[in-house]
């Protein structure tokens, strides 16, 4: 990932029939980063990358591509491509001339055209296919072909939107490894929209977390996950017991009932707080030896794990745990105070 800043948005206001959808929205992307919009249905991911290519104008606020303002200039004069989730090929055209398109639009020579197509599917790992008719692809190959399309005229900026959102899980999880090498190989910016959390911790240099046209914590994939900045992206990225607490003084908070030494201060005396603590991070130990203990409700063989819901001080708990308890099974629970995460209330983050 580069120092340099490629893509700036400042204070992005946009709305749809008078409805707020991005709320002064600021951003820096870096050259040659893999950044990823993450958050659920409606939160303005798709807005925000159309704003990036140029399909809307945002109604407030400043786009800016390597320093200068670019709000009005149109999609194509911008060093940006898109990859949609649906592929968008043409059907009469074969793989190398879908690819080609937008170099025959250029009026480049033959002989470019066929090393640029050439290059880009030996990229996306297509060599071979050239003369092959889309609808001879499987889904996952349709979608190298559009990758392949998009880049083929070197833009400096990818978009993709939800990509791989029509493909199956395992050939989901390939092509998140293969776009990855891609990004890398090329060395260029890729920006990416899902809503899916482990695609996103998978696949990025940067996760934008978002919600309500808002954007509510930026950091690599290891800081969203452990340091949350409040309960919503505690609770969006991967599973998280989000309990009432009251933090007494710097290391030292208070919920389910009893206190718990911590390593997180700079919180009011008495201030009411959310503590998050990841069900990985609960060790299940013989009752005595607990700082809690608590009763087995449930108990799902995961594969690595059991995933367990433990009622315990009026929460429901859930724990991951290599031991199989027995539902109605009394077990203790020990929180080491490096896995308490303290987080402002989320009216107040
Ligand atoms: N063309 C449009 N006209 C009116 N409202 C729109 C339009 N496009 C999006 N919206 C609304 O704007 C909000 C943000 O939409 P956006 O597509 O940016 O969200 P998203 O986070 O990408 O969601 P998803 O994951 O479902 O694609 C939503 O409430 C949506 O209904």
């Amino acid at each position: 990932m580069g120092d340099n800043i490629i893509i700036s948005l400042k204070d992005i206001v946009v709305e749809y029939d008078g409805e707020r959808v991005l709320e002064g929205l600021n951003l820096d992307i870096h050259d040659k980063e893999f950044v990823t919009f993450l958050g659920p249905s409606g939160c303005g991911k798709t807005t925000t990358l159309r704003i990036i290519g140029g399909f809307i104008e945002p109604l407030k606020g400043d786009v800016y591509f390597e320093g200068k303002r670019i709000n009005s200039l149109p999609p194509y004069k911008r060093q940006v491509n898109t990859v949609f989730q649906r592929y968008a090929l043409f059907p009469h055209l074969n793989v190398f001339e879908n690819v080609a398109f937008g170099l025959r639009l250029k009026k480049m020579s033959e002989k470019v055209i066929k090393e640029r197509v050439q290059e880009m599917l030996a990229l996306v790992n297509l060599t071979g296919f050239e003369k092959r008719s889309v609808h001879q692809l499987s889904g996952g190959q349709q979608q190298r072909v559009a990758i392949a399309r998009a880049l083929v005229n070197h833009p400096k900026v990818l978009l993709l939107d939800e990509p791989l959102g029509a493909l199956d899980l395992k050939l989901r999880k390939e092509m998140q490894l293969e776009l990855k090498r891609i990004q890398q190989s090329l060395g260029i910016t890729f920006i990416y929209v899902t809503h899916d959390q482990e695609e996103a911790l998978t696949m990025s240099d940067t996760v934008v977390v978002m919600k309500d046209g808002d954007i509510q914590q930026i950091g690599t994939p290891i800081d969203i996950y452990n340091e949350p900045r409040n309960a919503f992206v505690a609770d969006f990225i991967g599973e998280s017991n989000i309990i009432d607490g009251v933090m007494h003084k710097d290391f030292l908070v208070e919920f389910a009932g009893r206190d718990f030494v911590c390593v997180d201060k700079g919180f009011d005396p008495d201030e009411r707080i959310d503590v998050v603590v990841r069900p990985e991070d609960i060790k299940v130990v013989p009752p005595i030896q607990g700082h809690l203990s608590g009763i087995v409700e449930s108990i799902i063989f995961k594969g690595v794990h059991y995933e367990m819901i433990v009622r315990a001080c009026g929460y429901n708990w859930m724990i991951h745990s290599t031991i199989a308890e027995q539902p109605g099974d009394t077990i203790g629970m020990v929180i080491n105070p490096e896995d308490i995460h303290i987080m402002k209330k989320m009216e107040e983050a």
